[in-house]
């Protein structure tokens, strides 16, 4: 590993957003900003019970996951077309190379779509348009991961597979999230397993409000290869050894964390201790158009409340390309980027 020098604060804050990074944890409906969704709703004729953007963007107090969850999905019944997908999609991937992403693995929550009638192909179809596009415009890299809802059943998680089944080469993986609590990882074992078999990665969110138990489940039965969120691991010292010994990433979300609640507040959110403790963690996210920031936000407040260091700026972008589903090749040219970047702060410290 580099070995990194410590720089002042300023330089600290600087060094956050010009590095290069990887965002592993960002529901691409989550980036819908209440501006597009309001144009998206008059493009479509779909009605809101919001009189404007700033009585919606007033509706963004949140107590807890699902607070968030039936203001998301509302938001989220705007997109009807394969061009809202496509401009949903585009939107944050401008976004995101503007905070130095070099690479995105970008969710998605088709049943929300599908169940309005939207056809699967024209979800993955809008968003895989999106990548292609940002890869040759922007020079920024991104896949998609599908998500299963957990709220919903096994068979229709199975059914959504089956309507992605003929769209599989423009996914890397599968993910699941929406309610946590009641809605174990177990529900979904069979699921994950024919995905195991199709050859898709897996990842799943658990240990966001749910307890550690969820945690080893979505690592034992579904045998996914991050966690997303994970910090209530830090419950469970069994947990934390299992993590940092088979290096298992954890996609934390520091102003999601602060805004559901899962904190009190930045103050005393537990990234720094997952870090020292040798887990392979990240910074994403989540939604960030609901939270308050992209990825260079996140960074920079968790880092000025919990006193971090550019050694441990350093740790996570680096976590971050490896922790990505990204070939080897790339891995090391975002690896080499990320050095220069630091070697060219700490000379002009
Ligand atoms: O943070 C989250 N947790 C679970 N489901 C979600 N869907 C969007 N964001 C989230
Ligand atoms: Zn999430």
């Amino acid at each position: 590993m580099f070995k990194v020098p410590p720089v002042t604060e300023q330089r600290l804050q600087q060094l956050l957003r010009a590095m290069p990074k990887a965002e592993l944890h960002i529901h691409i409906e989550g980036s819908l900003e209440p501006e597009l969704i309001f144009a998206l709703a008059q493009r479509n004729g779909v009605p809101l019970p919001y009189a404007s953007v700033e009585d919606l963007r007033q509706a963004y107090a949140f107590t807890n996951l699902q607070s968030f969850l039936d203001i998301y999905y509302a938001g989220a019944s705007v997109l009807l077309h394969e061009q809202d997908f496509y401009d949903m999609a585009r939107a944050y991937l401008a976004r995101a190379a503007i905070d130095n992403v070099a690479h995105a693995e970008i969710f998605f929550d088709p049943q929300t779509h599908t169940a309005r009638g939207v056809a699967m192909e024209t979800v993955i179809n809008g968003l895989h348009r999106a990548c292609a596009d940002a890869r040759s415009e922007l020079g920024i890299s991104a896949t998609l991961i599908l998500c299963f809802l957990r709220h919903l059943s096994e068979a229709s998680a199975f059914e959504t597979l089956e309507q992605a089944q003929p769209l599989l080469d423009k996914i890397v993986g599968v993910g699941l999230d929406s309610s946590e609590l009641g809605h174990p990882p177990e529900k979904f074992a069979r699921v994950f397993a024919r995905c195991r078999e199709l050859g898709l990665h897996r990842v799943a969110h658990a240990g966001e409000e749910g307890p550690p138990a969820y945690i080893w489940s979505a690592l034992d039965a579904l045998k996914v290869e991050r966690i997303d969120h994970g910090v209530q691991a830090m419950h469970d010292a069994a947990l934390m050894q299992r993590l940092a010994q088979d290096r298992i990433p954890l996609t934390v979300c520091p102003l999601s964390n602060q805004k559901l609640c899962v904190f009190p507040d930045l103050k005393n959110h537990n990234l720094r201790q997952l870090l020292d403790a040798g887990l392979c963690a990240t910074v994403n996210s989540d939604d960030p158009a609901y939270f308050g920031g992209y990825i260079n936000e996140n960074f920079t407040q968790v880092f000025a409340a919990t006193a971090m260091t550019a050694r441990h700026a350093y740790q996570l972008a680096f976590n971050s390309f490896e922790a990505s589903f990204a070939s080897n090749a790339d891995k090391r040219v975002w690896e080499h980027r990320l050095k220069e970047t630091f070697e060219r702060f700490v000379e002009h410290d």
